[in-house]
């Protein structure tokens, strides 16, 4: 038995070996599904000595464009079978993929089973990521998990002393640029070729326990994300930031198009996707701006340029630098308007082809084609050393009552609806005041409910109406609504001094809906 110290002392093996060896690659197996580049590769490792040695439709493909390789069956002695499901699930291959050439037993372990060493694994997986989001049947994307492929990366990961392990395609050009220089492949590549290898199996088995365990909170969180690109820096230049999208499942903020402007910042990605999502909060034409993850002005109308001057003139100051989504197509007269305003990015479902050159006269100006509604079934929140993991907040209230003597008009009950929606993407406390399907003040991110109350309805005309996303504590609200001719409140109630709130609008001739369901955005 071997005996594991730290890293890089295996007792009976010398410690020099460990590191900084190079290593001269003299047989590879080759098995990929995704077979880009694999002929060129293959042809370049000929050239250097190394037999190739590959499973059925590799060697095939190999073949067929005239590249001398064995077949794995001649290797293993073990056809395929089961349709595949077994092809490189062999001794022979395992055994000369994890024999530790140091070790003299394993060598002489290898040497009695006339098993040869294997010192290069180049394997791309069964596209699972992809064939999970297709329409086919549940048995049809079983047979997508790769099973062969998956633990032969993993063997010559772990063997990485000994083996150079390949799974991506863009890998093909880094290992060739270093044997071409070296006739070897350097210990810190190879080391690192393993680590990537570690990277996509974690992800790939986190896709396919998120895809058996659909619906569960499971022990272990599993997330499969793949890098779509780096930022520049993250909140702030002081912070490094990449940009992850799920391998899996569709998001707007992953299939979107980029059709002008400057790359996109951690701060803009974030920023875009409550605006999209309050866009989307719409069946009626709809404009949202946003600043700082907190829209600033949304509205509706007729057309798309109503909705966006009206949201504009919501809070004209705030906009400024900001963000604007709609839920429609942008069209010429909506893009000049535009201009007249600084903005990080506009995005939209499509823009006329007139509309896009307008908007591409500011060539900084971000401008963002989105198709995908707002889907993701999970939210995350991190915190110091663990993940808060809750369903995203897709409901609305179905069961909204009016609590006081006084109804609400039908105008007055759109608006209140409007709020609603509008006030669930806005940070707790919330409180938004409406007034002719537009935000007229936008009260966010208070630590009490009175003060987002006073920021909202600083604004707020006669009419106007307020959406509160949690309930009200004591009266003082309804109150302050009186003051500024507020006609009309919803919130969720629940409180256990709802009553107050009731008395205090019967008082003040309010009426008040209560939709019994709370919108915390913490
Ligand atoms: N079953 C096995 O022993 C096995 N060995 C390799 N594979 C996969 O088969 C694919 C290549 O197959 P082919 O060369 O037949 O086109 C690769 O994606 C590889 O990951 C296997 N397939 C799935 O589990």
């Amino acid at each position: 038995m071997w005996e594991i110290g730290f890293w890089g002392s295996i007792k009976g093996m010398k410690k020099s070996n460990l590191a900084d060896k190079e290593k001269k690659m003299k047989r590879a197996l080759i098995s990929v599904y995704d077979k880009t580049g694999i002929v060129e590769f293959a042809e370049f490792l000929i050239d250097r000595g190394v037999e190739i040695v590959s499973t059925g439709g590799t060697y095939r493909h190999l073949v067929e464009n005239n590249v001398a390789v064995t077949e794995v069956v001649e290797v293993t002695n073990a056809p395929e079978m089961l349709d595949g499901r077994v092809k490189t699930l062999h001794p022979v291959i395992h055994g000369g993929i994890l024999a530790i050439r140091d070790n003299k037993e394993h060598m002489e372990t290898l040497e009695a089973r006339k098993i040869g060493t294997i010192d290069m694994v180049i394997v791309n997986l069964y596209p699972f990521f992809d064939e999970v989001q297709n329409d086919i049947t549940f048995e049809q994307k079983v047979e997508f998990i790769d099973i062969g492929g998956p633990t032969m990366l993993r063997s010559a990961a772990k063997s990485f002393k000994d083996v150079a392990v390949i799974t991506e395609t863009a890998d093909y050009s880094v290992v060739m640029d270093e044997l071409k220089g070296s006739n070897e492949i350097s210990f810190a590549t190879r080391k690192r070729l393993a680590g990537k290898v570690f990277n996509l199996t974690a992800a790939y088995d986190a896709a396919i326990s998120n895809f058996l365990l659909e619906g569960e909170m499971p022990k272990y969180l599993n997330v499969s994300y793949e890098k779509m690109m780096d930022l520049r820096y993250g909140e702030n230049p002081h912070q490094k930031s990449a940009y992850y999208v799920s391998t899996t499942e569709k998001g707007a903020m992953k299939d979107f198009k980029q059709l002008n402007g400057k790359e996109l910042s951690f701060n803009n990605i974030r920023d875009m996707d409550v605006a999209w999502k309050v866009a989307n909060e719409f069946t009626e034409t709809a404009c949202c701006g946003l600043k700082h993850s907190t829209p600033c002005g949304v509205a509706v109308g007729e057309t798309v340029l109503e909705a966006y001057n009206k949201a504009h003139s919501c809070d004209p100051v705030s906009i400024f630098g900001g963000i604007v989504a709609f839920n429609r197509a942008v069209d010429a007269a909506t893009a000049t308007e535009l201009l007249k305003t600084f903005l990080e990015i506009v995005i939209a479902p499509s823009f006329t082809d007139e509309a896009l050159e307008i908007l591409k006269g500011k060539k900084n100006l971000r401008v963002i084609e989105a198709k995908q509604a707002p889907v993701d079934k999970l939210e995350y929140v991190k915190v110091d050393g663990g993940i808060l993991v809750q369903d995203a907040d897709h409901a609305f209230s179905t069961d909204m009552s009016v609590v006081t003597e006084k109804e609400p008009s039908k105008e007055e009950m759109d608006n209140m609806v409007f709020g609603m929606k509008v006030v669930k993407h806005v940070k707790s406390n919330a409180i938004v005041v409406v007034k002719d399907g537009m935000a007229k003040g936008v009260g966010t991110g208070e630590t009490n409910r009175i003060w987002a109350t006073k920021q909202a309805i600083e604004r707020a005309e006669d009419g106007a109406v307020l959406a509160s996303d949690a309930f009200f504590p004591f009266r003082d609200v309804v109150d302050e609504c009186a003051k500024a001719k507020i006609s009309a409140i919803i919130q969720p109630g629940g409180s256990m001094r709802d009553q107050e709130s009731v008395d205090a609008c019967n008082e003040h001739g309010i009426s008040m809906v209560m939709t019994g369901m709370r919108h915390f955005k913490h």
